[in-house]
């Protein structure tokens, strides 16, 4: 990822992520600001970032203290660059230590929410009210800013609360301008990226679409490509701009790997054949749920499936165009996918932090793939993804309708999935969407996944008799951008109605109980 290209010409902003909970908060909220922006390890050497020629840096919180001894730190070379630096919490107190100011636990801990004096506004904090509400999340404190520098604000337990150096063009706040709790948040963050960096403001949803069509253009030459299409937005608008820049050259293929939902398959084809023309569906459950016997751990699961999706789509690629004879110029086999910025850094690809999960579209893709990928969402989040597909004019229902992972019902299923289970997950899961609809709830919440839990079994008691059947979940969440995630607060009396209808009308379900946890520390799906 580090050394992917901007798209088109716009200033890039980098978020150095110092294990920060939210640094893809902070891409987002610079994007709002229409900077570019992307995410990139601490551990990557200074000298790469610095080779991407970022117009700015920005060093992101962190769960350290900058003096511990094994506290991630920053080179130095960072400051000696001419480059505009922002500091956020850890990163105000990385820029304190290494440009000869001083942090220290001064036992003065602030969490939540904070009232800031602002006591000269500086450019920084220009025309941010003298008092006003931030949001904090630290145990050290700066206790003497560098010398030069402005010290803009104070709280209570914080003398040192934001500063600048108009001169150096860095500026840093101990708070969290990212969160939405914080006030003027964002005003303070484009006061830096506009005012002190001087970002020229070029990134909107617009150019994505012109830009990538002329890069897809070169890529494929006169070339073909098959696009992965799953019926969710994100392979839509991929296949959309694509289409845009190679025509009928593109064939768009959908897997029916048999862990669909129910009507699924029927429902993609008819919405689809409309829009794309031709949609190749490709019938692979025996493949997919053969290659599965016996798999249980989430992980294999998840490398299974990819490795088959490759498979079917290698087999696609053969049946549509032909055999690939030569890999040269015009013969390459080209593979779209809608691959969107979460999952490349969720499969540990983007920030170079842990792998969460392997996403079937990154982390799951197998060694000896022969396609040469067209992703072009592969940088945007979803609500970007969204903006985008309304502006190609797709229709709503794609442009809105809820994520469905790529694995499908397999990475629901805790434990083996078996035929049998699918069945009875399918329509546990078709019952609490039949349902959540009817109660108007669709565009509230992001997505409910029903999970089954194969392997365990509780006793109940229907009709006077005894039952041992198997619990499902239901994982109703709210959510942004699926990076982070809060559980759905359902109505009673739809939640009621769920439970009601799955345990009467699926045999094998005899409980029904709901998840209330955030992501984090849960992930959406369960696998
Ligand atoms: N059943 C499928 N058939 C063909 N391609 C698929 C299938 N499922 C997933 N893919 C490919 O994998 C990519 C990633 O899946 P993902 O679920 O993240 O995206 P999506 O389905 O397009 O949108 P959404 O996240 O809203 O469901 C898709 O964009 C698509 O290219
Ligand atoms: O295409 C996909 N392939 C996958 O392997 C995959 N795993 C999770 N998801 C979806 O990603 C979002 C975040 O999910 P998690 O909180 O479970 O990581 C949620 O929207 C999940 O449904 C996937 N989508
Ligand atoms: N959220 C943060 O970046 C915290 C920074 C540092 N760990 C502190 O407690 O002060
Ligand atoms: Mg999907």
């Amino acid at each position: 990822m580090a050394n992917q290209a901007v798209p088109g010409e716009h200033d890039l902003v980098l978020v150095v992520d110092f294990g920060a909970q939210y640094a893809q908060l902070i891409a987002r909220r610079v994007r709002e600001a229409r900077v570019y922006s992307e995410i990139v390890p601490h551990t990557l050497p200074m000298a790469e970032i610095l080779a991407r020629e970022p117009k700015a840096i920005i060093l992101s919180g962190g769960p350290s203290s900058v003096y511990a001894d094994d506290a991630p730190g920053i080179d130095e070379a960072v400051f000696e660059a001419d480059v505009p630096v922002f500091g956020m919490c850890y990163g105000f107190q990385l820029m304190a230590q290494g440009l000869g100011g001083e942090v220290a636990a001064t036992g003065a801990r602030e969490y939540g929410r904070t009232a800031v004096t602002v006591a000269e506004q500086g450019t920084l904090l220009a025309d941010v009210p003298a008092q006003h509400t931030v949001w904090m999340s630290h145990g050290d404190s700066v206790t003497a800013a560098p010398a030069g520098f402005d010290v803009l604000a104070a709280t209570a337990q914080t003398p040192v609360a934001a500063f600048e150096s108009l001169e150096r063009r860095m500026a840093g706040v101990q708070w969290h301008p990212e969160v939405l709790h914080t006030e003027h948040g964002q005003q303070v963050l484009e006061h830096f990226l506009h005012d002190i960096a001087g970002c020229r403001q070029t990134w909107t949803m617009l150019n994505i679409v012109e830009e990538q069509v002329e890069a897809i253009r070169a890529q494929v030459g006169d070339g073909r490509a098959i696009c992965a299409l799953s019926g969710g937005v994100d392979s839509a608008v991929a296949a959309a701009i694509v289409q845009r820049a190679i025509g009928d050259r593109l064939t768009c293929v959908y897997v029916d790997h048999g862990m669909m939902r129910e009507g699924e398959t029927e429902q993609v084809r008819h919405d689809f054949e409309e829009v794309f023309d031709v949609l190749d569906v490709v019938d692979a459950a025996d493949q997919f749920l053969g290659a599965l016997e016996g798999v249980r751990d989430p992980e294999e699961k998840r490398k299974v499936i990819g490795r088959e999706f490759i498979r079917t789509f290698e087999a696609a690629q053969v049946r549509v165009f032909g055999e690939v004879v030569d890999e040269g110029a015009g013969d390459t086999a080209f593979l779209v996918q809608g691959t969107l910025y979460p999952d490349v850094v969720e499969s540990g690809g983007g920030a170079g932090t842990s792998n969460i999960k392997s996403h079937h579209n990154v982390g799951g893709l197998p060694d000896d793939l022969t396609f040469e990928l067209i992703e072009p969402l592969r940088t945007l989040f979803k609500d970007e993804v969204r903006a985008v597909g309304e502006q190609l004019g797709l229709p709503s229902s794609m442009v809105w309708r809820q994520p469905f992972p790529g694995p499908g019902l397999g990475i629901r299923i805790i434990g083996e999935v078996t035929r049998h289970r699918l069945d009875v997950l399918r329509r546990a899961d078709a019952i609490a969407r039949e349902e959540l609809t009817r109660a108007g709830l669709d565009r509230d919440i992001w997505q409910m996944p029903v999970v089954l839990l194969a392997d365990v079994r509780s006793v109940g008691v229907q009709g006077d008799g005894r039952t041992y059947g198997h619990p499902v979940v239901l994982r109703p969440v709210t959510s942004e951008d699926a990076m982070t995630a809060d559980w759905a607060r359902l109505p009673y009396d739809l939640m009621e109605r769920i439970s009601t209808r799955i345990t009467n009308e699926v045999a094998d379900v005899n409980r029904v109980t709901v998840d209330i946890t955030s992501k984090p520390p849960g992930t959406i799906e369960w696998e």
